[in-house]
């Protein structure tokens, strides 16, 4: 039976599961669950996670969320035809996690600091959580140089959570131009993974339209 996965279109962590999933070919049955509207704070969704986030995963003997262990295990279990998308290398494996881990704590998490207060508050952007955006483009800039893709020249799970981060900076307004790096390296995400249009431009879209809304721009 097909994975469930408690989902909302313009959330970055549910897309970049979504992106993976088709890169490891995996059917998903997809329930939409929007956090604006209260479904994840329900008593049915509170008893399947009670830290009431989406991506949520209930495959057959798991219920996970923490999109980037969601990653790290559809890669486990359904990666077996690309068995590079997560290395089982220690050395290759150990950079592709604190890749994942820059973008837990630095990238994803500067721009979620940036836009929550915005999209559920109605408050202004702070111009330090916009700096601290900056300075984590800087450093995936850095990070970049040489390599086509977050840890060298194959995709890997760490380029599908860092581009859900980076292409939702740009999408509400973060001028990409001076991170040459960055900017390069996501029109090669772009390029090779499957679905990138649907699952990732397009919401981001929608993210810049609702975040233009909010700020009356
Ligand atoms: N670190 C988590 C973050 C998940 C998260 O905060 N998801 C948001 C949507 S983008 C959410 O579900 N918020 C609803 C809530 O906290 O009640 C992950 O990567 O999965």
């Amino acid at each position: 039976m097909a994975p469930t996965l408690y989902y909302m279109d313009r959330s970055p962590p549910c897309r970049s599961v979504r992106m993976m999933a088709k890169a490891v070919g995996l059917e998903l049955n997809l329930v939409p669950t929007d956090p604006l509207n209260g479904e994840t704070r329900t008593k049915e969704f509170l008893a399947i996670n009670p830290q009431h986030t989406i991506p949520t995963l209930v495959d057959e003997d798991i219920t996970l969320w923490e999109s980037r262990a969601i990653l790290q295990y559809l890669a486990n279990q359904y990666g077996c035809k690309d068995k590079k998308l997560y290395p089982k290398d220690a050395v290759l494996r150990a950079q592709v996690d604190r890749m994942l881990y820059f973008d837990f704590g630095t990238l994803g998490a500067a721009f979620l600091n940036f836009i929550l207060p915005v999209m559920l508050h109605k408050e202004k952007p702070e111009s330090e959580n916009l700096a601290k955006i900056h300075e984590a483009l800087a450093l995936l800039d850095q990070y970049l140089e040489g390599h086509f893709f977050a840890v060298g020249n194959r995709l890997t799970i760490a380029d599908y959570a860092l581009v859900v981060s980076a292409s939702s900076c740009e999408a509400i307004g973060v001028e990409l131009l001076q991170y040459k790096n960055v900017k390069r390296w996501l029109t090669r995400c772009k390029e090779q993974m499957p679905g990138y249009l649907e699952l990732n431009e397009k919401p981001c879209e929608n993210i810049s339209k609702m975040f233009k809304t909010k700020m009356r721009i």
